[in-house]
């Protein structure tokens, strides 16, 4: 795993577009797994803003969905659905056909996530999935104790994660229990991760992913495991990392050349 720690949310966004811009200058039709929340944004923006100066192709890539609130109307505009197509696939000038995500509001929610792990798997799989982590260290929506082997399927949130995200709601009520998310094993076929993490908030979250131990407890340490995992995080998110000199003098030697 490599952390790199930058100086804010707006740095640790610019670094992670340009390393989606030189994944789509590589291979243009790129599958790009994207997460919601507050902290990826500042990378849409930025990877946006280089799309609009011309210096990447994004019109071929394609975009999927990490996770999805289950039950909430068609069209809801906090549905991640809506969120990822505001947010990533409208900037980008991509089309909807671009995009592919679970149906939170199918009948069968069972069935609809299976569909979307073999959608994944028949797309070719992803590139490169972004990550947020929650402040209980759930990646997607993978809560703690989520099985480390666990593919696309429901999850119920935690009080916590409800409470996290109300922002975004008119009232803590209006949060659905409920939520399909890309099992921990889904994510970790993807063959790179990158993981963003800014703000205090997430300093215990990050501590305890990147130099704890590996359990289902902190479904963010399922990232120990991926050959090619990444942690971009600020530095009151890296506030609490022993290892954080250690990081840095690491990253500031890299070839510039080898990217994230
Ligand atoms: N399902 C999403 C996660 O993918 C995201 O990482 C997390 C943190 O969000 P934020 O970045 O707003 O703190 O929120 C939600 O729970």
């Amino acid at each position: 795993m490599e952390v790199v720690i930058v100086p804010d949310a707006m740095a640790g966004g610019e670094l992670i577009a340009e390393a989606l811009a030189a994944l789509l200058r590589r291979k243009p039709d790129a599958l790009l797994g994207v997460a919601t929340g507050s902290t990826p944004l500042p990378i849409y923006q930025a990877l946006a803003a280089q799309v609009r100066a011309g210096s990447v192709d994004a019109a071929r890539a394609r975009v999927c969905q990490l996770d999805e609130y289950v039950g909430l109307p068609a069209g809801h505009p906090e549905s991640y659905r809506s969120v990822v197509l505001r947010e990533v696939v409208e900037p980008l000038g991509l089309g909807a056909d671009s995009f592919m995500g679970p149906d939170g509001a199918a009948e069968d929610v069972q069935a609809a996530c299976e569909a979307y792990d073999r959608a994944l798997r028949e797309a070719g799989g992803v590139d490169l999935q972004l990550l947020g982590i929650g402040t209980d260290g759930h990646i997607g929506f993978n809560e703690p104790c989520s099985s480390l082997a666990s593919r696309t399927r429901i999850k119920t949130l935690t009080q916590q994660t409800r409470k996290d995200n109300a922002r975004f709601f008119d009232s803590l009520d209006e949060v659905p229990h409920h939520v399909i998310t890309q099992g921990i094993g889904t994510i970790l076929e993807a063959r790179h991760l990158v993981l963003l993490a800014t703000g205090a908030g997430k300093a215990d979250a990050v501590a305890r992913a990147v130099e704890g131990p590996l359990t289902a407890l902190v479904p963010a340490s399922a990232l120990q495991l991926h050959p090619h995992a990444t942690v971009v995080v600020d530095e009151a998110a890296a506030s609490r990392l022993k290892l954080a000199d250690y990081f840095r003098a690491t990253y500031a030697a890299k070839p510039h050349w080898q990217g994230l």
